[in-house]
């Protein structure tokens, strides 16, 4: 089989507001970063799969007539987009020997990867031998979206490798998106790579890794928010490690237990989500006022309290807020939270001076602290002159 090199890239994300909430129907707000996951794609002849995640130190191969004998006799039961095969999953937990409730790192991405070559490749006949290296400059499981940002890039390339979308990419271009109806399908194998790794994701991260920009998700439904005010925000990394998946099981075992106590909890996240929308509205259609600000600040505080009654906030969270507070600025977990990232909004008048100072201040907790731009694009294939000199060094190792 004839299989296309390639390499894609994807973002990262952060959520403004309705992280928890929008797992269970309510609007989410969510802005790509301009930290990217890359994905090289080489065919080989060697008749094994190959995976490189340097990020997460897993180098792996498997014979393809090993990985033959997972599919079912007819290749075409596989493939389903919609659903997640149950039985391709135990199949392949028995392979990578991991059992049902794992949360370990390697295996997750592991299964993620396989999951997907081999549905994208079963109606094909016979599966191709290839080379998958992954590297990133997302931290991995802080919040950030590493694990959409994987998704997508595995589902741009796995499935552009089978022609099931284009490649796009002649020699002499640079970067390149592909179409709607493309975009859509790597969102929805992407989001199977998400249930994975994360059992019950909503799609957010997905979505924004596939689409990039600035985003209202809602039950599926991706609304791009087109104009916006330029958002200036510091991202604060506490570096303490968490689950998306247990973060994700927490909040529903809670809503169980109290239902008539969480439910509007998340009821009011929404109307946050929903307030939030409308005061960058008027704000991009209005000149910004320092009033939108104070807004935009006191629903990140709510916001915040709101995410510590779910259960998912963290001693080192309320750190991060205590200590921009000090400074005048307001700080909420972003994420599935229970440590991992923050963020903190800028406003225009905020001196460089004051940004300096909070960011020495958190680093000084031992805490990782950056400016960062909002908005990035979302999945791209590039040619190898197009692809940031960092990535490709790395990526070109294996
Ligand atoms: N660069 C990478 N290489 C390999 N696996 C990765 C990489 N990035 C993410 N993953 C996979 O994603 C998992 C982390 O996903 P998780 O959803 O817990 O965190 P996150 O996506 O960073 O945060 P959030 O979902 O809150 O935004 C890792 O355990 C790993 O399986
Ligand atoms: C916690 C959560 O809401 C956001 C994780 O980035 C989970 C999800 O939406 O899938
Ligand atoms: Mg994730």
């Amino acid at each position: 089989m004839h299989i296309k090199e390639c390499i894609m890239s994807a973002p990262g994300k952060a959520i403004l507001h309705g992280e928890h909430a929008v797992v269970h129907g309510n609007v989410a707000l969510a802005v790509s970063l301009n930290l990217r996951t890359y994905l090289r794609l080489q065919a080989t002849s060697t008749s094994k799969v190959c995976i490189n995640l340097p990020n997460i130190n897993t180098f792996l191969s498997w014979d393809v007539t090993k990985l033959q004998q997972l599919l079912p006799d007819s290749g075409a039961e596989l493939g389903n987009v919609n659903e997640l095969d149950a039985e391709l999953v135990r199949r392949l937990r028995d392979l990578v020997g991991v059992s049902n409730g794992t949360l370990d790192t390697r295996s997750m991405a592991i299964l993620a990867f396989l999951y997907i070559y081999l549905s994208v490749f079963a109606g094909s006949g016979e599966l191709p031998s290839l080379t998958v290296s992954v590297w990133s400059e997302l931290p991995t499981g802080a919040g950030l979206g590493s694990s959409a940002a994987y998704s997508v890039c595995l589902a741009a390339a796995l499935l552009s490798a089978s022609g099931t979308i284009p490649s796009l990419l002649s020699d002499q271009e640079s970067t390149a998106r592909w179409g709607e109806v493309e975009m859509e399908l790597i969102n929805r194998w992407a989001f199977q790579g998400e249930r994975i790794i994360h059992g019950n994701p909503s799609g957010v991260d997905n979505a924004v890794g596939t689409w990039g920009g600035i985003l209202r998700y809602h039950s599926g439904k991706i609304t791009p928010l087109n104009r916006v005010p330029m958002l200036r925000i510091l991202l604060t990394n506490t570096k303490v490690p968490r689950s998306t998946k247990v973060l994700v099981a927490g909040v529903k075992d809670k809503m169980n237990k109290f239902p008539s106590i969480i439910n509007p909890v998340l009821e009011s996240v929404n109307a946050v989500s929903c307030t939030c929308e409308q005061t960058l509205s008027e704000m991009t259609n209005d000149t910004p006022t320092p009033e939108h600000y104070n807004i935009l600040e006191e629903l990140i505080d709510i916001n915040q309290h709101h995410l510590n009654v779910m259960g998912v906030g963290h001693p080192a969270l309320d750190t991060l807020c205590r200590v921009t507070l000090a400074r005048g600025l307001h700080s909420k977990l972003t994420g599935a939270g229970g440590g991992g990232c923050g963020i903190t909004l800028l406003r225009p008048e905020t001196e460089c001076s004051v940004i300096q100072n909070t960011i020495q201040d958190l680093r000084d907790c031992g805490y990782d602290c950056w400016e960062t731009s909002v908005g990035a694009e979302g999945v791209q294939q590039h040619s190898p002159l197009a692809v940031k000199e960092e990535a490709l060094e790395v990526l070109a190792r294996y």
